[in-house]
């Protein structure tokens, strides 16, 4: 923080760090006064072990919690030891103070009888030792020790070790005493070299694969701030820093408090994550047209820095850098498996051999660079503000919003970010100029202009002329988040007009023209910067000449190429931000599942299908998992386009369906396979055909009641689909808030045309067989009941031998249920795990491959759960994992899906 050094040093009554729960001042004469940005710091894990290696007497700045040894200086009480010896005995030669001596415990000393008796402990009573029997101020015996004024006992004592050891073993099991909390991610480092400067802990940082926001090392101390950017990169810090050391000895993360006079006039953590994703809501903390605070224009974050922290080096070095941090966290794994794995069961095989690896718990491979490293983003989320100089502006948020940060700069010199997205954003922003309506104002949650989101869509890989990421935009679509509320409809319809009018003109007038496909608007009336998926959406067609109704709907989307495939994108739903990037990283994953015809592989969190879809012609089935409905559309739509046959698609949660779907396709965990092979028998076409008892009758149930006694049809699936969009459809209630927008009807009718369109389409003729049962399947499966209750094995699943997951799931990974399943199913061998968050993935991998023993604990309902690491409570978890075959770690390979950021995406394989 440069901007430190222009302030006057402060008075010496602020040149204090506070530890938790024990003030300890620093030497008024220390060679490094704090200076006025000092953080004050409050360790609750300081303490321990710090005081073992005290600095001479004038390098001692900082006094640590266990170090409350601080005597008065006119005390009459010595310490223990030598000096206690000392005092002794000059007792013992008559010099006896006035705070001695036996009496009542009403006219003790204080100090009496808090510390024991050096000369008893050595030599008992007697000549050569105390002679000063009960009147002795000291304690003989641990049991007449009393515990001092400040409650803490004579450190010699055994009452005290026992303190010690219990502290030492409390910390041990809980780690936490750091506090994880969003809004506390300023904290000190304890036990730093003196001689480390700055530029010394940030590289001890970067090497250790530490993220962070700011670093600051106090010159002369054993003390260094940091602020993080995350409560995730908070988590990976304490664990790495427990696990290496420097110079050998520990560094320690606490708590800091900035001091109060600070807290304005700092800069708030920048995070690395590209405010391209998700920077959103943004408001000015002044009126419009007002400059921004102080704190914040003395803000000397670039929205490079912001965005693109790893711009500044080279991308040989970035993926160094990256492949480092990975390697970091992927030997938290082991750690804490090895923690985790109970005491009546050896540690597996991968937690020996990790010795040999560096601690790593299998291979990493290394790092999969992206095909292209400028423009690569094919989704910018721009925010709508102020900019430190108060003018209405489209960019990205300069930091977070928690700290104060409310500035949004313009995209300049962003490399992520692709000169199409640029130019749109720059009309928004010259639209804003003249609007009549205000931004959002995230301070009191009130205006109309939110979020612009630019996506593009490339042209088919054949009509591909240029390597350059540009030139292939062939589509995009333009989504406008506004805030309805309060907003005259009106007023709002003619701005929305005049907006799309703009928008269309600009992208006309540009050289080359720019490809629009389609403008949409998202009205999100909530505070949080996420809308939900079920947020209105309201078209604003781009007018075009000819353009039949049916057209124009199908307009609200744009289309994506990957492995050859057409991929058609909606506006909410997920798709990889670099598609060339995506494609290797799918194939590698494609790749370590080891598929084959005799494959049934589930898609879990399958977006719109991408992953399975691409690997459908390398297995003999594929079931699709994923939550968000418009992307389920999307993945069937997909799967139709591209005449893929064998893939169906569940809409739910993971945690809700997994287990069901497992148990459906596979049987039930608790079933032996080989019963389950004995009770099956080979039909005549050769496949085996599932003879499990109830199933023909479930099977004739589910067709009565599925046919209504009428005779098979292809279903329109819009009407018995277990989300809402079919709720919709059906006449239901409609809960999109979004009657009061004509076009929020005009959307939803055209999610209804799409719905019945897809329904027409998707047909039993139009999937084989396997997949027309998933998805008849699938209809049923509304919830985990329904479809326990549909116990109807899909025609043809029985024939797969080979049972594969590859799972993507989003950055806080898979729920703890989808896991449990996943694991306790004996006949998954095989998992591919892609992670765009490996601190996530190390938890998951933990309850994954951590041995569990036949005495397995009851959930305790893990009290304090809220402040403990991912890993922390991964490990709690594999207490109450049911006995099962854990997973072995195979092979890990870092895939860059985001250069110029400290993010990656990673491939981890587990079989067992
Ligand atoms: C990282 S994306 C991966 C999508 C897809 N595999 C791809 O590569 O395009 C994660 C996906 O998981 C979905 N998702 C999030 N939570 C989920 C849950 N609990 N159950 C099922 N899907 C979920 C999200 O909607 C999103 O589509």
């Amino acid at each position: 923080m440069e901007e430190d050094k222009a302030q006057p040093p402060p008075p010496p009554q602020q040149q204090e760090i506070e530890l938790a729960g024990d003030k300890c001042k620093r030497k008024k004469d220390s060679p490094e006064p704090a200076t006025g940005d000092e953080l004050e710091a409050a360790s609750t894990a300081a303490a321990a072990g710090q005081d073992k290696a005290q600095p001479p007497p004038q390098q001692q700045e900082i006094e640590l919690p266990g170090d409350k040894r601080k005597r008065e200086e006119d005390s009459s009480e010595p310490a223990t030891g030598d000096e206690l010896a000392a005092a002794s005995a000059a007792a013992s030669a008559g010099e006896e103070g006035g705070s001695g001596g036996g009496g009542g415990a009403s006219q003790l000393h204080p100090m009496s009888k808090t510390s024991l008796c050096s000369y008893f402990r050595r030599h008992g009573a007697g000549p050569d030792g105390c002679r000063h029997g009960e009147a002795c101020r000291y304690a003989h015996t641990d049991e007449e020790l009393r515990p001092r004024p400040d409650g803490t006992w004579d450190p010699t004592s055994d009452r005290a070790k026992k303190l010690r050891k219990v502290s030492a073993e409390a910390e041990e099991a809980d780690e936490e005493m750091v506090t994880f909390d969003d809004k506390s991610l300023d904290k000190c480092l304890v036990g730093l070299p003196r001689a480390w400067v700055t530029d010394r802990l940030k590289t001890f940082l970067q090497e250790q694969g530490i993220s962070y926001a700011t670093a600051k090392k106090k010159k002369g101390m054993t003390v260094g701030f940091v602020t993080f950017g995350t409560v995730e990169e908070l988590k990976n810090a304490v664990e790495v820093l427990k696990e290496n050391q420097s110079g050998g000895k520990e560094i320690k993360i606490a708590d800091a408090n900035r001091r109060s006079h600070q807290k304005s006039h700092t800069e708030g953590p920048v995070t690395d994550n590209g405010a391209a994703t998700g920077n959103s809501s943004v408001a000015p903390a002044t009126a419009e047209g007002t400059p921004m605070p102080e704190a914040e224009a003395a803000s000397k974050k670039t929205v490079r820095d912001a965005v693109t922290p790893l711009a500044h080096m080279t991308y040989n070095d970035q993926l160094e850098h990256k492949k480092n941090s990975v390697a970091q966290l992927l030997k938290k794994l082991t750690r804490n498996a090895k923690k985790a794995c109970p005491a009546d069961v050896p540690n597996p095989d991968w937690v020996f051999k990790s010795k040999q690896i560096g601690g790593l718990p299998c291979k990493l491979e290394g790092i999969l660079e992206s095909p292209v490293i400028d423009g690569y983003r094919n989704k910018c989320e721009f925010s709508a503000g102020h900019s430190l100089e108060g003018k209405k502006t489209v960019g990205f948020m300069l930091g977070n919003f928690r700290e104060g940060v409310t500035a949004v700069e313009e995209p300049v010199d962003c490399p992520n970010v692709s000169g199409l997205a640029c130019k749109y954003a720059s009309m928004f922003q010259d639209f804003l100029q003249l609007s009549s309506l205000p931004v959002w104002n995230r301070m009191d949650n009130s205006g109309f202009w939110r979020q612009f989101t630019v996506r593009e869509g490339r042209s088919p890989p054949q009509a591909v002329v240029a390597h350059d990421a540009e030139t292939q935009i062939a589509e995009v679509m333009l989504i406008v988040q506004v805030c309805s509320t309060g907003v005259d409809e009106v007023l709002m319809k003619d701005e929305l007009d005049k907006l799309s009018t703009t928008l269309v003109r600009g992208a006309a007038t540009c050289l080359p023209p720019l490809p629009l496909t389609t403008i949409v608007v998202q009205d999100h009336k909530g505070i949080s910067n996420v809308a939900a998926a079920d947020c209105p959406l309201i078209p604003l067609l781009v007018p075009k000449v000819d353009q039949s109704e049916e057209e124009a709907v199908d307009k609200t989307r744009i289309h994506d190429y990957i492995s050859n495939l057409r991929f058609s994108i909606s506006p909410t739903a997920f798709f990889q931000v670099n598609t060339l990037a995506a494609e290797r990283l799918y194939t590698l994953a494609g790749d370590w599942a080891n598929l084959n015809s005799d494959t049934l592989l589930f898609d879990v969190c399958c977006g719109t299908g991408t992953i399975g879809l691409t690997l459908a012609h390398r297995v003999g089935m594929v079931v699709g998992i994923e939550m968000n409905e418009s992307a389920v559309l999307d993945a069937r739509r997909n799967a139709l386009i591209n005449g893929v046959k064998n893939c169906c698609f569940v809409c739910g949660k993971a945690e809700d369906v997994m287990g069901s779907l497992l148990t459906e396709y596979l049987g039930s965990p608790q079933q032996d396979i080989a019963d389950s092979e004995s009770n099956s028998e080979v039909g005549p076409t050769g496949k085996k055909e599932d003879t499990v008892s109830g199933n023909e009758e479930n099977l004739d149930s589910l067709t009565e009641k599925n046919d209504n006694g009428e005779s098979p049809q292809p279903k329109d699936i819009s009407t018995d689909h277990p989300t809402r969009v079919s709720d919709e459809a059906n006449g239901g209630s409609d809960n999109r808030g979004s009657e009061n927008l004509e076009g929020g009807h005009e959307y939803n009718e055209a999610i209804r045309k799409q719905n019945s369109e897809e329904a027409s389409l998707i047909n039993a003729e139009s999937l084989d067989t396997k997949a027309a049962d998933c998805l008849e399947h699938t209809k049923k499966s509304k919830d985990d009941s329904s479809i326990s209750k549909t116990s109807v094995l899909p025609t043809g699943a029985s024939q797969f031998k080979n049972f594969v997951a590859i799972v993507d799931p989003p950055r806080v990974g898979l729920h703890p249920t989808v896991i449990k399943a996943l694991r306790t199913h004996p006949r998954i061998r095989r998992l591919v795990y892609i992670s765009c968050n490996p601190e996530s993935l190390v938890a998951n991998a933990i309850e994954l491959c951590t041995p569990t023993s036949e005495n397995r604990e009851k959930n305790k309902g893990h009290r304090g759960w809220r402040t403990m690491s991912s890993a922390g409570l991964a490990r709690q978890r594999t207490k109450s994992m049911p006995n099962s075959e854990p997973f072995i770690p195979k092979r890990a390979m870092a895939v860059d899906l985001f250069p110029h950021t400290s993010h990656c995406e990673m491939v981890m394989l587990f079989e067992r």
